[in-house]
């Protein structure tokens, strides 16, 4: 860095929603940045006050009022620093997405974000209006120019910033991961160093929201590109910009594998969204294939063996080494694991229905029925305990429609709702890494619903590595059939695949929210109608 200023960057994790508690996390944070760093300006995530993303909550005047109480009481206890904190406001013009500067035991400037994401999973136009305005303050004699996120991936307000006379850019960010954006982001923040000369500073929060995943990895580059910090993954914490010059560059992490950032990145989207919404647990049914069994062990990662449930609950079709690898599983993991078979309540099913079953040959009915079995017990272990049912269902699944809705469909959280299916067999092999967790078996026998006698997945699916890129061409890239069977794939598949994904799509609005790791994920990242021609109209 060309300034002496003691920079430091606040990684954390708000909860949306909860303006007191993130008050109170930010008061804490300027408490320990200033005992253990001596900070003199201290940076906070976009709408850190509020949580990213509050989506509709600002449209209620409370949530508003209470950002400004909490602002007006937080100002007067900055008297030793500066701090920049994410918070709306409303001014003359209307709602804007603002950074709020205190120090001097009081507020200093608001600056109005200028570009307004609308795309993907953003909704920003939907609530603020764009500001025009650059914003520069002084602290401690150095000019420092604030931007806000999308504002760094434009060059004007960069060089708007730059010409107002700011000698040092801050950017605070809401930036949510999916694989590769690490890189994005930083060729975007060089770029920005580049037009400008000047040193430019990136902090990110971290967390889980929904469906969304912050990843952290806060940044600060020197005026000519070069990286002199990087912050943890999926991690809070305090980190202090080192002053550049000396040739020596803090690198607090490392460059992780594809495998090993979207592991995490499930970890901590399960965990946050388990304990923010308050469950004391999670239950998972666990079948003995690959789904449950990374599921399990994610959930064990993300909260710890004593607060995960496993239940099996095998069916006539079950094989035996389904339900050993289950139990070899479980103890790997030291995980409670219960078992309940579904025979029971099937029969008891196919009994009440015998008149409508009656002289009709067996379908995905009778199939569905066990699905839904195994849903009633998981539902009941969860109303009874508290715990929350994860489900299990990955994203080649979700996309072609291939779960039971009210059956394995059931549940509150879907944590590989964003993972493809040979990425979920990737990431099991990543996790058995050091140590055995999941059976070898588990990884190597063919996929199967266990539904009906000798089912496997791929009588009813292409193989999962044809299926796989014919969805992310379709799903993540927006491909066109032609443009995927020009790929090298045969156009009856495609053309079955696209349909069903076209087909799924009132299966997917009913299913629970999931980890977003990828650049298109289903949920707020993708939105097509329910009712629609268009799947006729591609044929
Ligand atoms: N547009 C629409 N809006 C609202 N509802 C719509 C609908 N289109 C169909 N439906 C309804 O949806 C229902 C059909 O859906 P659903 O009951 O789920 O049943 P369905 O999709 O027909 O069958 C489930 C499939 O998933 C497979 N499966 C199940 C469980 C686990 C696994 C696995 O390997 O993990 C695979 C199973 O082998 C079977 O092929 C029908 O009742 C139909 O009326
Ligand atoms: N015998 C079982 N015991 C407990 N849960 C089961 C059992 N069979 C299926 N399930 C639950 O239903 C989900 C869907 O299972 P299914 O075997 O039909 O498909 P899958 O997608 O191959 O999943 P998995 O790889 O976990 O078996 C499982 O992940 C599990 O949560
Ligand atoms: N909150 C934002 O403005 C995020 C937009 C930005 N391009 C990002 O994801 O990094």
């Amino acid at each position: 860095m060309s300034t002496a200023l003691r920079i430091v960057l606040a990684q954390c994790n708000p909860l949306v929603g909860d303006v007191e508690g993130n008050a109170r996390m930010i008061l804490e944070q300027v408490r320990l940045a200033r005992e253990r760093m001596d900070a003199q300006l201290i940076l906070f995530p976009e709408l850190a006050l509020t949580g990213y993303p509050p989506e509709d909550l600002l449209l209620r005047a409370s949530l508003l009022g209470q950002v400004e109480a909490a602002l007006a009481a937080i100002a007067p206890l900055i008297d030793d620093c500066h701090i920049v904190i994410g918070a709306p406001y409303r001014d003359d013009v209307g709602l804007r997405n603002g950074a709020v500067v205190l120090g001097n035991g009081r507020e200093i400037a608001r600056y109005a974000k200028r570009c307004l994401p609308n795309y993907s999973v953003f909704d920003e136009k939907r609530y603020f209006v764009e500001g025009t305005q650059p914003c520069v303050v002084s602290v401690a004699g150095i000019s420092v120019g604030l931007t806000v996120c999308e504002d760094i991936w434009y060059p004007e307000p960069a060089r708007s910033t730059c010409d107002a006379g700011a000698e040092l850019l801050v950017n605070i960010n809401a930036s949510p991961f999916h694989a590769s954006k690490y890189s994005e982001r930083l060729e975007t923040l060089r770029m920005r160093v580049a037009e400008t000369g000047l040193p430019l500073i990136y902090v990110n929060q971290v967390g889980g929201q929904d469906e969304l995943l912050f990843d952290g990895q806060s940044l600060a580059l020197d005026g000519s590109g070069a990286l002199i910090l990087r912050a943890p993954s999926f991690e809070t914490g305090l980190y202090l910009v080192p002053h550049a010059g000396g040739g020596e560059v803090t690198e607090l992490a490392s460059l992780e594998d594809r495998e090993a950032d979207a592991y995490r990145a499930l970890v901590l989207g399960v965990r946050d969204y388990v304990r923010k919404n308050g469950f004391p647990g999670a239950v998972i049914g666990l079948s003995g294939g690959i789904d449950s069994a990374l599921t399990l062990a994610i959930a064990v990662d993300a909260l710890g063996a004593e607060d995960v449930l496993a239940v099996m609950m095998p069916s006539r079709y079950t094989a035996p080494m389904s339900l050993e690898d289950a139990r070899i599983q479980c103890a790997n993991l030291g995980v409670q694991a219960l078992e309940i078979p579904i025979e029971r309540p099937f029969q008891a099913f196919l009994g009440v229905l015998e008149p409508l079953l009656a002289g009709r040959p067996p379908d995905a009915t009778e199939e569905n029925i066990q699905a839904r079995c195994r849903g009633v017990i998981l539902m009941a272990i969860s109303n009874k305990t508290g715990r929350m049912v994860l489900t299990t269902g990955n994203k080649s699944e979700m996309a072609v429609g291939y779960a039971t809705l009210y059956g394995d469909m059931a549940g509150g959280f879907a944590p590989l709702k964003d993972v493809p299916k040979t990425l979920v067999y990737r990431l099991a092999h990543w996790r058995n890494r050091e140590q055995s967790v999941i059976p070898e078996r588990v990884l190597t026998r063919p996929p199967s619903a266990e539904l009906a006698p000798d089912q496997k997945d791929s009588d009813s699916l292409p193989p999962y590595e044809v299926l796989d890129p014919i969805l992310e061409y379709f799903v993540e890239r927006d491909w066109s059939i032609s443009e995927i069977v020009t790929a090298g794939y045969d156009r009856e598949v495609v053309e079955r695949v696209v349909g069903l994904v076209l087909h799924n799509e009132y299966k997917r609005r009913q299913a629970p929210p999931g980890v977003r790791i990828s650049p298109r994920a289903f949920g707020k990242d993708r939105r097509y109608p329910i009712t629609s021609g268009y799947g006729r109209a591609i044929r």
